[in-house]
């Protein structure tokens, strides 16, 4: 894991630089903003910007900045994301994220999560305590791979922390960490699993299910081509990964899943997130997930901003039909 820690006068240069966008704006839309932060990103402090150079260079596994600037007047955290979209909660905040999130690569949204909003809210909602999503807060939220059935998932997940009094922890294996049996690992690398949109993903899955079932219960509108959960270079491969919602063709592809499990068990590391950390996990080299809690929907509830970035908005463009940054 590589760490920033922002002095004073840097957290300060990253805060007027945000109202300074934020005052030229009439009405907060993140996607009206998103080809120019990569512009703005460069008036960051410059230490900022060489140290998510090289994380982005060394393919830095988990980058942590610490001491971003957070609302002192922030509004109380909204009961559930769809709350916070409606009123616009924690703008500044949002723009933060980009900003630094562009220096590592180019934001995008999907238009079948948090109704199609580049910047969502991860905060707990009532009814979703169990869910399999990032609303959820009393049952654990496994290791996964953000976006795992898509070619075009991130290459970086974000969360930038403005909330978190109970010290919940995100977790994390890096698959540098993680010891797995060779037969596994090879099972593993080959073409013998299959990747399905998770629960969060609203109209990409046509039967919504309740959970217990196995994922390639979940029928959908689109094939879904066998890929490896392991692939890359040898001496330095990249994972996907998310037990919930992957498959495996045979006994064997299904035996190696559980394995990889009971191994991640082995590996796990935490990070509590403190308000005005950011965190950005390689989502091919890390699978993260957060321990359970105990929600309040009281204003103070742990609340986080999310952003997916990936290296090169063309890889997005070229499979699609429209020139835009919300995957359909
Ligand atoms: N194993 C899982 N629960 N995967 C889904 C992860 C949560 C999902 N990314 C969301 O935004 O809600
Ligand atoms: O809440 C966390 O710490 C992680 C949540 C998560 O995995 C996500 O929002 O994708
Ligand atoms: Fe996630």
């Amino acid at each position: 894991m590589s760490r920033i820690v922002l002095e004073a006068e840097e957290r300060a240069q990253v805060a007027a630089l945000a109202d300074e966008v934020l005052s030229g704006v009439e009405v907060w839309d993140p996607l009206q903003l998103v080809d120019d932060v990569t512009g703005l990103a460069e008036r960051l402090p410059l230490r900022l910007r060489e140290f998510l150079v090289h994380s982005r260079i060394s393919e830095s596994d988990i980058t942590v900045i610490s001491g971003l600037p957070v609302d002192e007047e922030l509004v109380p955290t909204p009961i559930g994301w769809d709350l916070a979209a409606k009123t616009g909660a924690g703008q500044r905040e949002e723009l933060v994220l980009l900003l630094c999130g562009a220096v590592l690569g180019d934001p995008f949204g999907w238009a079948t999560q948090q109704d199609g909003r580049v910047v969502h809210d991860v905060c707990p909602a009532p009814g979703m305590e169990k869910s399999l999503t990032s609303a959820s807060s009393e049952v654990a939220l496994s290791l996964h791979t953000e976006d795992v059935h898509h070619p075009c998932r991130g290459d970086y997940v974000s969360l930038f922390c403005l909330r978190n009094p109970d010290a919940v922890g995100t977790t994390f294996v890096r698959i540098g960490a993680l010891d797995l049996p060779p037969d596994t690992r090879r099972t593993l690398a080959e073409q013998r699993f299959r990747f399905y949109p998770d629960d969060s993903h609203v109209g990409a899955v046509l039967n919504a299910l309740d959970g217990n079932e196995p994922a390639d219960a979940r029928v959908t509108d689109r094939e879904y081509d066998p890929g490896s959960a392991i692939f890359g270079p040898a001496e330095r491969p990249y994972l996907r990964f998310d037990v919930d919602f992957m498959s495996g063709a045979d006994d064997d592809a299904e035996h190696a899943i559980r394995t990889a499990v009971d191994c991640f068990a082995r590996s796990v590391e935490r990070v509590v997130l403190a308000p005005g950390d950011a965190v950005f996990v390689d989502n091919y080299r890390v699978v993260h997930g957060r321990e359970p809690f105990v929600p309040r929907y009281d204003g103070k509830d742990r609340w986080l901003k999310r952003l997916n970035l990936i290296r090169d908005i063309r890889r997005l463009y070229a499979i699609s039909d429209t020139r835009s940054r919300i995957i359909a």
